[in-house]
């Protein structure tokens, strides 16, 4: 799969899922304009990018996604910096009970945003693809995590009715869901609060029934996502052992 020539951003970008798909774009020939809260890691993984992969194949700027000005910011100076945007990634988010409303403007507000951006910036005649990591909780609930589980349900539901919008008016842009299962990175190392530890049995059995996907499994499924053909909606869903089904 060749993405010579095109253009990626990538929110939540130097860690975890975000990272990987970054590396994934990069490897398949893409430039990558990374995004992230945290300047100081994302100037190191840019310097690490830069000696795997060349010099000026990436960008890093420190964005917070919950921040319409600083996102508006980011996706200038993408397209001041590499000239136009091919595709989207929508990953930026946490797993928050406690600060809820933070949650929701990461997680949700932060992905309508970055899509409604996408859909400014891309230019309709080439095409594009927007992915959205939403995640199985987005399909179904997680008892410890409501606040997230409706945050995640939220860019479903968003993104299906873009997804078909756009399809209907022949927009060219592809707008996929990613509902990963659970993914050993960062976020999944989150704090255990008494909440949580009160509903450790629920947690065990999903993490039974769904298991822990690795992410160099997890990028096998992005590269079919990004498949340059501009179609109809797609979402899927990922957990380990029914890796990559396509829903509906
Ligand atoms: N790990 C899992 O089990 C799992 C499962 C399903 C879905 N997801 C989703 O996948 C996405 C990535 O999760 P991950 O596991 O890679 O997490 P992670 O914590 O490893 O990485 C998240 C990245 O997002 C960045 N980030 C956090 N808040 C931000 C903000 N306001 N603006 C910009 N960047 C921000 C962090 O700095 C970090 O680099 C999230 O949307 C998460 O909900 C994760
Ligand atoms: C179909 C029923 C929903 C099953 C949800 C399965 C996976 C959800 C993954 C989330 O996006 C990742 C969230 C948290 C992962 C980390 C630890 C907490 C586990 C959840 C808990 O403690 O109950």
């Amino acid at each position: 799969m060749s993405l010579d020539g095109k253009i990626a951003l990538i929110t939540g970008a130097i860690k975890g899922i975000g990272r990987a798909f970054s590396e994934i774009l990069l490897k398949n020939g893409a430039k990558v304009s990374l995004l992230d809260i945290n300047t100081s890691e994302g100037n190191e993984l840019k310097t690490v990018f830069d000696s795997a992969y060349g010099e000026g194949r990436t960008c890093f700027i420190r964005c917070d996604v919950s921040s319409e000005t600083e996102l508006n910011d980011a996706f200038q100076k993408t397209i001041e910096t590499f000239g136009r945007l091919d595709i989207i990634c929508n990953n930026a988010g946490i797993l928050d009970e406690q600060d809820w409303e933070k949650m929701v403007s990461v997680n949700l507000n932060g992905v309508i945003r970055g899509t409604l951006l996408g859909l400014k910036h891309m230019k309709k005649e080439e095409g594009g693809v927007i992915v959205n990591v939403s995640s199985l909780a987005g399909l179904g609930p997680l008892p410890s995590a409501p606040v997230y589980t409706a945050t995640k349900h939220g860019v479903v539901g968003f993104s299906r009715a873009l997804a078909d919008g756009s399809s209907l008016l022949g927009l060219g842009i592809r707008i996929n869901v990613l509902c990963p299962a659970f993914v050993d990175t960062h976020f999944f190392k989150s704090e255990i609060n008494e909440t949580l530890a009160a509903l450790q049995d629920a947690r065990n059995k999903l993490f039974h029934q769904f298991g822990v996907l690795q992410l160099r499994t997890h990028c096998c499924g992005v590269q079919h996502v990004y498949r340059p053909v501009t179609t109809g909606p797609d979402w899927f869903s990922a957990c380990s052992n029914c890796f990559n089904y396509r829903l509906s």
